[in-house]
């Protein structure tokens, strides 16, 4: 069921359909003087205030900004301190990131426009001080709201504090911004993954958020813990619950902000911009493909035939400028969702990440793999188990055994107890299927200028999913863990090896068995007896037959 868009009649530029569901349409009507501007010629002259710029796509967004709207007037940032870091070396740190080389290039001046505003945001008033808060009210006019906490296993009480209440903080925020003209908030596409169809509608929240924080001031800790799962329900966890909460908190005010909110699926490295590959974390399938690669993830539950819905970072970050220009030149009445998402248009499955990700790992391996990469995918649990025990705990106890006996600290074990929390958690996503409605997506594009088609990109269809992966697997190799390239045939020879001791090990394992086994049955003996006659047999009879040809 969607909620309610009561003002269906006297949309601009949209269209309302039956089930309540918000469409683009090419009604130019409701637009605001400038609808024919580029997106960049809309951004130019803007102030932009940004949430979560330090995060992965707060930076992917910053860069392309910066590079693909040049005369963009200022980002505001908000920043908390962090890590012992000051607000100022935070911000200084994230500019020399490899991921502003180009921006560095076109202007090396870029860092001016970027102003750092110290918030944290899970601080009444987000912690801004009365000074910026006017600063902000007066300049910006558009917000773009990417910061939350996307931990799987968030206390609730925190991930409400973040997701939703600093939603709200942030809103309220941007009532006060006198030359607003779009928001637009970066939800998920598995707010709602406790439906198996997900249209571009903001569902009824499981519960009324003013409550839920109302009743979480006065819970303690334990309690909140004890009757999450029953909150929660059908979601996996506390970040798509809040997430779900924090949708239904921007619709509130569809009414009085222009709000466009975009639901990606599961963000990977970039596709094409800056560079192929780019990615920073180890969250979602990076810390596994990472894992695979260096030969330590050799199986975990997933469908083979389920879609693996992958989107690159910068698809997400173009559709959501291009959004943000028509959030802003359109002024839709209701607000907007944009199922940023593949598997409709592009449909790639988890069996073929696992192929791909694998044979990629082979032709560039990481440094130091623990194992060579191989990979058995399944949906059977007792399957599953059966591999975690051979593949997994068996080779970490003889590693462990071996770092023992030559003095060292035993550790294989403990990351593989790490590595089985990460999968727990991450499995429900890669062991079923979703549908996506992504019209809106594909209606935006069609609003777009041909130029801008190609400067925003975000049609899917042209994704070449092997050579993706092939991208995203040495992304995670140079960016994530800083290997060279030029290291790859050492690894190449690692992996070598790794192999010459897994068949000498595996000759021996049998050879050791079968003695065990000859040695106790009588039965065993007979056969080994026969199948080396035969073998000897064969061997005369092939002899013979060569000297008469000869
Ligand atoms: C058999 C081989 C097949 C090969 C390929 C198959 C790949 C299948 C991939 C399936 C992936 C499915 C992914 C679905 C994701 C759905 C996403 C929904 C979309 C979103 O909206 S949000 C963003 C997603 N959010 C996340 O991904 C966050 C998940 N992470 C967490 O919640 C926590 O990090 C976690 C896992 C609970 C661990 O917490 P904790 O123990 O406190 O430790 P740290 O966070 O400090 O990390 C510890 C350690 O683990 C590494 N790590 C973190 N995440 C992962 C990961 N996804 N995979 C592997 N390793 C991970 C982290 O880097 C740390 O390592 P250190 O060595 O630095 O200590
Ligand atoms: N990554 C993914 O696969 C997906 C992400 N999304 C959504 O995209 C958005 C961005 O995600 P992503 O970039 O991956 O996340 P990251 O974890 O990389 O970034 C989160 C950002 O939020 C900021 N933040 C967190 N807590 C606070 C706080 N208390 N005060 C101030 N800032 C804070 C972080 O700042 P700091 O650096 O200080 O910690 C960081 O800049 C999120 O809304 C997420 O839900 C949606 C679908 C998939």
């Amino acid at each position: 069921m969607s909620t309610e868009l009561s003002e269906s009649q006297d949309l601009n530029g949209l269209e309302q359909e039956e089930n309540g569901t918000t469409r683009l349409t090419d009604i130019c009507s409701g637009t605001v003087g400038s609808s024919m501007a580029s997106i960049a010629e809309y951004y130019a002259g803007k102030s932009v205030l940004i949430t979560g710029a330090t995060g992965f796509m707060g930076k992917v967004l910053v860069e392309k900004l910066l590079r693909s709207c040049p005369e963009v007037k200022a980002l505001y940032i908000l920043v908390r301190p962090k890590a012992g870091q000051s607000m100022q070396q935070r911000v200084s740190d994230m500019m020399k990131c490899k991921l502003f080389d180009r921006v560095r290039e076109d202007d090396p001046e870029f860092y001016q426009k970027i102003i750092p505003i110290s918030s944290e945001l899970t601080q009444p008033g987000l912690a801004i001080s009365p000074e910026d808060v006017e600063k902000l009210g007066a300049c910006i006019n558009i917000v773009f709201h990417c910061a939350a906490t996307i931990r799987f296993d968030e206390p609730l009480k925190h991930a409400v504090q973040l997701n939703v209440l600093a939603t709200q903080q942030l809103l309220s925020l941007a009532h006060q911004m006198h030359h607003l003209e779009a928001f637009i908030h970066i939800s998920t596409a598995y707010a709602n993954c406790d439906r198996k169809y997900i249209d571009e509608v903001i569902y009824p929240p499981p519960v009324e958020p003013k409550k839920l924080i109302e009743s979480l001031e006065w819970m303690d800790d334990g309690i909140v813990r004890d009757i999450t799962p029953r909150l929660i329900g059908g979601r996996p966890n506390t970040y798509t619950y809040t997430k779900a909460l924090a949708e239904y908190v921007v619709q509130q005010e569809q009414h009085r902000l222009n709000i466009g909110i975009i639901r990606p699926s599961i963000v990977g490295a970039s596709w094409q911009e800056p560079f192929p590959g780019w990615i920073d974390n180890f969250n979602g399938p990076s810390g596994l493909f990472i894992a695979a690669g260096k030969g330590i993830l050799r199986t975990m539950r997933a469908s083979n035939d389920a879609v693996a819905d992958f989107i690159p970072v910068d698809v997400v970050i173009n559709l959501t400028l291009a959004a943000g220009w028509y959030t802003a030149v359109h002024r839709p009445k209701t607000a907007l969702v944009y199922n940023c998402t593949t598997g409709g248009i592009n449909p790639f499955h988890w069996g073929e990440v696992e192929h791909h990700v694998i044979s990629s790992f082979k032709r560039n391996p990481l440094e130091q793999a623990f194992r060579r990469p191989n990979a058995n995918i399944t949906s059977n649990y007792l399957i599953n188990q059966y591999w975690i025990l051979v593949s997994h705990k068996f080779p970490a106890l003889i590693y462990d055994l071996f770092l023992r006996l030559s003095g060292q600290k035993p550790q294989m074990m403990r990351i593989f107890n790490r590595l089985h929390k990460a999968i727990s958690l991450l499995e429900y996503f890669s062991s079923q299927d979703w549908e996506w409605n992504s019209e809106n997506m594909s209606m935006l594009m069609s609003q777009l200028t041909p130029e801008d088609r190609k400067t925003f990109n975000f049609d899917v269809r042209q994704l070449n999913w092997p050579e993706y992966i092939e991208n995203y697997c040495i992304g995670t190799k140079k960016y994530v863990l800083n290997e060279d390239m030029s290291d790859i045939p050492a690894a190449r020879q690692h992996l070598r090896k790794l192999r010459n001791i897994r068949y000498t090990f595996n000759t021996v394992l049998v050879v050791f068995i079968w003695r065990v086994f000859i040695a106790r049955s009588q039965m065993a003996r007979n056969i080994w007896y026969f199948v080396v006659s035969l073998c000897f047999k064969f061997l005369s009879y092939f002899r013979a037959s060569s000297t008469l040809t000869n």
